[in-house]
């Protein structure tokens, strides 16, 4: 379980989160919308020690992570991806998730390994679909097929909690329902906490979602609760929910 608690994070004097308080059950793929700058990144960046809070709490599984290095959050079981890519392009598919595997390896085991793919890199490529295309090179894959990558290099280091920003971002309707199906079927063993603007998507896919407005929760409640609330419609510009939200970025 996620629990954060009063999260504050100023950068010069500007209150990027301003007491967030956000509790994310074991199991549960949440998602995370707010406009423009609402503190999304942000909240993801305290999470995994990339920022740290000026106060407030963050634990996970009964542990405290402000203070924390990345890599030792990393350890503790929790996986982001990036708004960038991470994918060495001249590398195959399965060099990507084994490299990201090796990361939570101690370095004894990685002299040691056998040829041959490891279980979580197996297990990677069946979920991500991309068995076939594991010999290939990263750089010929399509934009889905990297995004989904990214999604099975986390899985490979065998996180308990995934933080996901815009995973279907520039993706098909086609590749988005395949992620949205890729998403539900993690969720069945992990907490899955996702980024996401994308309204149509939301509704297909979402059963929680969390509104984040000025640093703060503002909505949190099922996708028909969240698009229907007028606070969550002034905060898109007045204008319909669904329209403004799906534009966001
Ligand atoms: N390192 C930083 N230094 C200064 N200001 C920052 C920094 N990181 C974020 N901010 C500011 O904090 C606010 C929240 O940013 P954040 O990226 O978390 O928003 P977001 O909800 O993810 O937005 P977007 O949808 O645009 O990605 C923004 O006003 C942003 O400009």
């Amino acid at each position: 379980m996620l629990e954060l608690r009063d999260v504050q994070v100023a950068f010069d004097g500007f209150r990027a989160l301003d007491g967030v308080n956000l509790t994310v059950p074991e199991g549960e793929l949440r998602f995370l919308i707010g406009p423009n700058g609402a503190g999304k990144t942000t909240l993801i960046d305290v999470v995994t020690g990339l920022t740290r809070p000026a106060a407030g709490s963050v634990r996970f599984a009964g542990q405290d992570l402000v203070g924390r290095k990345e890599h030792q959050i990393v350890r503790l079981g929790v996986g982001r991806t990036f708004q960038t890519s991470v994918v060495f392009e001249e590398l195959t598919v399965v060099e990507n998730l084994d490299l990201a595997a090796s990361f939570r390896e101690p370095l004894w085991a990685l002299t040691r390994r056998r040829k041959g793919v490891s279980e979580a890199v197996a297990e990677s490529l069946a979920r991500t679909g991309l068995e076939a295309l594991a010999e290939r090179p990263a750089g010929v894959l399509s934009h889905g097929q990297r995004q989904w990558l990214e999604i099975g290099m986390l899985l490979a280091q065998r996180p308990r909690l995934l933080l996901l920003d815009e995973p279907v971002a520039g993706m098909s309707k086609d590749e988005r329902e395949r992620t949205g199906e890729l998403l539900t079927a993690i969720a069945a063993d992990h907490t899955v906490v996702v980024v996401e603007h994308d309204m149509d998507f939301l509704r297909r896919h979402a059963s929680t979602v969390t509104v984040l407005h000025e640093g703060r929760v503002l909505v949190e409640g099922s996708v028909d609760e969240v698009s229907v609330d007028p606070r969550v419609q002034e905060v898109y510009l007045g204008r319909r929910a669904d329209d403004t939200v799906g534009e966001r970025s």
